[in-house]
């Protein structure tokens, strides 16, 4: 036992699950997480929702985690999260199933076929902007964003059409969200517990859906060759489809549930920092509006354009920098493992995060400073030290759906709008993606 690394356990299933997830509410969890480092090293021991788990942090153990070989390592979700999103999905399968089912994925999101989506993602802009702020005076971004990117996911890679079906999945996703990151103990009014019913509700929608795509697929009846058609089109040799329906469902629940949060607070706090700072804002302003004249009105924006809002994207990694979307992941080991010299037992979780490197003022100078510059002018970044997409093989597949609806989204905003923050309060809570205060209440003005 003195070979496995300093910590305690805690108590029995709980661990330091509660004081975790408090700090994460309170956004105190990079201190929570700091202090851990400080007090113990390196590599710590600790248990979080349900499993035990060591705490590694740094660009070696950023490395050591990402490229790990799946015969020593596995991609890990909490009890909770594999008991909501499902165990077929692309975050809990290993070896040949999860090349074989993130390749269907990528095939989708690749930059050649995400140029063919950019117009259709714009008019799902438009049609938001024109549905939610052409007229307001008062607006609450952080919900409104999460409206735009489940409905730009929706339409993109699902065809679901608008309407109740759509409606419902919004509700039922929100209550999925909410308990992924729970204690696994299933009492009634829990999250764990309401998210698994939301579950439960949305797999038998989605279900349903495959289905009909199924029948259009079979009848050459689809006219949206999306996501679930592609996985369908997966046969053998006899012509059986390769990728089971649990399969596509819990997939299509993992990329809403992976895809559109993550982008919603993404843009909010992009929004944020734009009020908050006129230098940057100006800066911004001016590169979108250049593009802005530089075509005939009402025309979509082009790839060309999209690579020329260089210093738009610079401002959303800077944001990603500082607020990272996911906070961090587990892996789990699948048999001891040796670590710097310490033990990590056969099945235990392995817990990484973000902020850790994003923070470390010897890979970025003063780290606490916003300046987007710095992609610009330092030197490059050490591999595996930036990782708001993660890294390796499990590396976000969904970065260049991000980059585009982001850049499209604050493109129509700084070139249509005028806004002011109604709220001073500067803070954050994690739930378990970052939250701005109240949600961004925002006062807008046409431009
Ligand atoms: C700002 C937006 C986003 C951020 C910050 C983000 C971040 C991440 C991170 C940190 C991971 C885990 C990597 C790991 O465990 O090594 C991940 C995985 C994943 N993301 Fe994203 N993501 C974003 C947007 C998206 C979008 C738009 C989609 C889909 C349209 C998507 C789909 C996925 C999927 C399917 C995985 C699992 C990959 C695998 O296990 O192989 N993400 N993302």
């Amino acid at each position: 036992s003195d070979r496995v690394p300093p910590g305690s356990l805690g108590l029995p299933v709980i661990g330091q699950s509660l004081s975790f997830l408090w700090a994460m509410r309170a956004n105190t969890a990079d201190r929570w997480i700091a202090e851990r480092a400080k007090r113990y090293g390196p590599i710590s021991k600790l248990s979080l929702f349900g499993k035990p788990a060591v705490f590694i942090h740094g660009q070696a153990a950023n490395k050591f985690v990402f490229t790990s070989d799946d015969s020593i390592m596995n991609n890990h979700q909490t009890e909770s999260i594999k008991m909501i999103l499902g165990d077929r999905c692309l975050s809990e399968l290993s070896g040949e199933d999860h090349k074989r089912v993130r390749s269907a994925l990528a095939s989708f999101l690749k930059p050649e076929c995400l140029k063919l989506y950019i117009g259709e993602m714009e008019e799902e802009v438009r049609r938001h902007l024109e549905m939610h702020w052409n007229g307001k005076q008062n607006i609450t971004v952080l919900p409104l964003m999460k409206t735009l990117t489940f409905n730009i996911i929706c339409t993109l890679l699902f065809g679901v059409e608008r309407g109740a079906r759509r409606d419902k999945l919004v509700q039922y996703f929100q209550e999925i969200l909410e308990g992924l990151w729970s204690i696994p103990i299933n009492f009634p009014l829990t999250r764990f517990n309401r998210g698994l019913k939301a579950s439960a509700k949305v797999q038998n929608i989605l279900k349903d859906l495959v289905r009909e795509k199924r029948v259009e697929l079979e009848s050459a009846a689809s006219s949206h060759q999306g996501l679930i058609t592609s996985l369908l089109n997966i046969r053998g040799e006899d012509n059986r489809e390769l990728v089971s329906e649990d399969e596509i469902v819990h997939n299509i629940m993992l990329v809403m549930v992976a895809g559109h949060d993550t982008s919603a607070v993404l843009i909010s706090f992009i929004v944020r920092l734009l009020a908050n700072d006129p230098a940057i804002y100006a800066a911004v302003l001016k590169e979108q509006e250049e593009i802005k004249k530089s075509k005939p009105s009402g025309e979509f924006l082009t790839w060309q354009d999209l690579a020329k809002m260089k210093h738009t994207w610079r401002v959303a990694m800077e944001t990603l920098r500082t607020i990272p979307p996911v906070f961090g992941g587990f892996r789990k080991t699948l048999k001891d493992i040796e670590y710097e010299g310490y033990l990590i037992p056969k099945g235990w979780q392995v817990f990484w995060v973000t902020s850790m490197t994003h923070m470390d003022n010897n890979i970025f100078q003063e780290p606490s400073k916003f300046d987007p510059y710095r992609f610009e002018n330092q030197a490059p970044i050490p591999p595996y030290c930036y990782i708001p997409f993660g890294g390796g093989p499990r590396m976000c597949p969904g970065y260049e759906f991000a980059r585009i609806e982001t850049l499209v989204t604050v493109h129509y905003l700084v070139t249509q709008f005028n806004w002011k923050l109604c709220c001073n309060d500067n803070s954050i809570r994690r739930d378990p993606v970052p939250v701005p205060a109240q949600g961004l209440p925002i006062q807008i003005r046409p431009k």
